[in-house]
């Protein structure tokens, strides 16, 4: 039985690329010539198709293959660690494993295996039988398309790779790969907008997964509907200059401000808080009475413009910002979260078995406003359909847009869900600590829409440069019992001295 399978190949210039859709994976690996070599298997129009030797550079347009069979590698060469680490599930492996899946090769003459009765003769109990030749497009891309006639080599593949292969991959370096594929992600970290976003890693090889895509916005997905635009009002009593060159100036008549916290300790009159305890039993508008501004504005106080004022930051109340139909104007000091991240972000492998982490390169203030959580936004039935593909142990990205399920009794499957996993920001690297040092808030630039908002985070003490961005993933208001482990428990490795000892159960 032969260790590697050749296809024939057209050939063509040395620096041809393979085309990423048509691979659908790596099985095993070796070093030719001193050169490290990947085994393709190519996506194409036979039923089972054909496989072929590229070396790393023939691959350098389909680096996420490359980094999904590394990732599916390094499990099988420590299966137990599998079990023990809360890594486990931070790899994500879509293709799968031909350390798990073994098919054998055979190869056959073109004669034998155009035989229709190839597959009666073989002993095998299952036996794919298939051909293909490498070609190559007019941009110079190496593609497999099935083929006939002499010369084109037929295969009979029931399991793959071999041990031979087996034994040849687990002992040939893979420096190369490993290399273009850091390069590779630091290079789409550099097309991300904003401020620079880096990347660190002392600990290991990995790079974190090629395949999220980094998204300035949400994206929408099947079944999820944003409020429509008309729905978006604008604060229409406000103006740009109502004094100070600040925008919006008096919470009682700022439209945005409809929903927004009502500043008590500024209802001083009886005849005042007579109207404001009616509007609160009959869930009357609140139009008219004080509220507090989300931000400080330049001007005020000590504290840094852009960040939040106390009333917000102690509470879990919702922030309403102005928006593009406002006639507060551009700079609003109602506008901030939407202006997007400020800061330059390190994103860093933790080396405590909890993946990867966010570091903040600038000192923080208490109250500053770090980044949001972006990716797809999905139904809860989706949510759970994934959340059950994904088991316990699988790293989480989903984030509930629940905040207003309670007050505006929407039924569980209205709930949209965010999910970061495959696309987003920097922020899904953020993990969870018992004693954060940041805090997710609800932003939302549309009163009206109560499903679709933003999820904004905000320092919530001074963080010095450096330290890890850590946000509390239940935000609960008292820490719960310490106790034996419930069935299913995630272990929390944060730390802090007065860790729960449970990411969620
Ligand atoms: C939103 S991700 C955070 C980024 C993640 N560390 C990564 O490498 O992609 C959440 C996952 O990170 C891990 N994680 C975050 N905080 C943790 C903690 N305190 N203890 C253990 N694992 C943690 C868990 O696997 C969790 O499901």
């Amino acid at each position: 039985m032969p260790s590697m399978v050749v296809i024939p190949t057209t050939g063509g210039p040395a620096t041809r690329r393979v085309r990423v859709d048509k691979v659908h994976s790596i099985i095993s690996n070796r070093i030719k010539d001193g050169e490290e070599q990947f085994l393709v298997r190519w996506n194409s129009d036979t039923t089972a198709p054909p496989l072929s030797w590229h070396s790393i550079r023939e691959l350098a347009r389909c680096l996420e293959v490359v980094q999904d069979y590394i990732t599916s590698r390094e499990n099988a060469k420590a299966p137990s660690r599998k079990r023990k680490s809360p890594d486990i599930g931070l790899e994500h492996e879509r293709r799968a494993s031909p350390y798990d899946r073994r098919l054998s090769l055979e190869i056959r003459t073109p004669s034998a295996s155009r035989s229709p009765s190839i597959s009666s003769v073989s002993t095998a109990p299952t036996v794919d039988v298939y051909n293909g030749a490498l070609d190559t497009d007019e941009n110079g891309f190496i593609f497999c398309r099935s083929a006939h006639g002499q010369g084109i080599a037929f295969l009979d593949v029931q399991s793959l790779p071999t041990d031979d292969m087996l034994r040849v991959a687990r002992t040939s370096k893979i420096e190369t790969a490993n290399i273009l594929i850091r390069a590779e992600y630091i290079r789409r970290l550099s097309k991300v907008v904003g401020k620079k976003i880096h990347l660190v890693n002392v600990h290991d090889y990995t790079t974190p997964s090629l395949r999220f895509q980094y998204v300035p916005e949400y994206v929408l997905r099947e079944g999820v509907f944003r409020a429509d635009l008309a729905t978006q009002e604008g604060c229409q009593k406000c103006s740009p200059h109502m004094g100070r060159d600040i925008g919006c100036e008096y919470t009682k008549k700022c439209g945005c401000l409809e929903y927004a916290a009502v500043d008590v300790s500024r209802i001083t009159t009886a005849e005042m808080k007579q109207e404001y305890d009616v509007a609160l039993a009959t869930g009357g508008s609140t139009l008219g009475f004080p509220k507090k501004f989300p931000y400080f504005t330049h001007g005020t106080k000590r504290q840094r413009t852009g960040t939040l004022v106390p009333f917000y930051l102690d509470s879990r109340h919702p922030i309403y910002e102005c928006n593009d139909n406002c006639r507060c104007g551009p700079y609003c000091r109602n506008k901030n979260v939407q202006f997007g991240r400020q800061v330059e972000l390190e994103i860093f492998k933790t080396g405590s078995g909890r993946g990867w982490g966010l570091h903040c390169k600038e000192d923080l203030f208490m109250g500053q406003f770090v980044d949001t959580y972006r990716g797809e936004v999905i139904t809860d039935a989706e949510a759970t359909r994934r959340e059950q593909a994904g088991g316990m142990m699988k790293a989480s990205y989903l984030y509930s847009l629940d905040k207003h399920q309670e007050s505006e009794g929407l039924a569980q499957e209205d709930i949209y869900v965010v999910d970061g996993e495959f696309m987003g920001g920097p922020s899904k690297f953020m993990n969870h600590s018992c004693e954060p040092n940041c805090r997710q808030y609800t932003v939302s630039y549309n009163k009206h829409d109560n499903r679709i908002y933003d999820l904004a985070f905000f320092a919530i003490r001074d963080i010095p440069a450096g330290e890890e961005l850590t946000f509390d993933y239940l935000d609960k208001e008292e820490a719960d019992e310490e106790g034996d482990a419930p069935a299913g428990a995630v272990p929390c490795l944060c730390g802090a001295a007065k860790c729960r000892k449970w990411l969620w159960q």
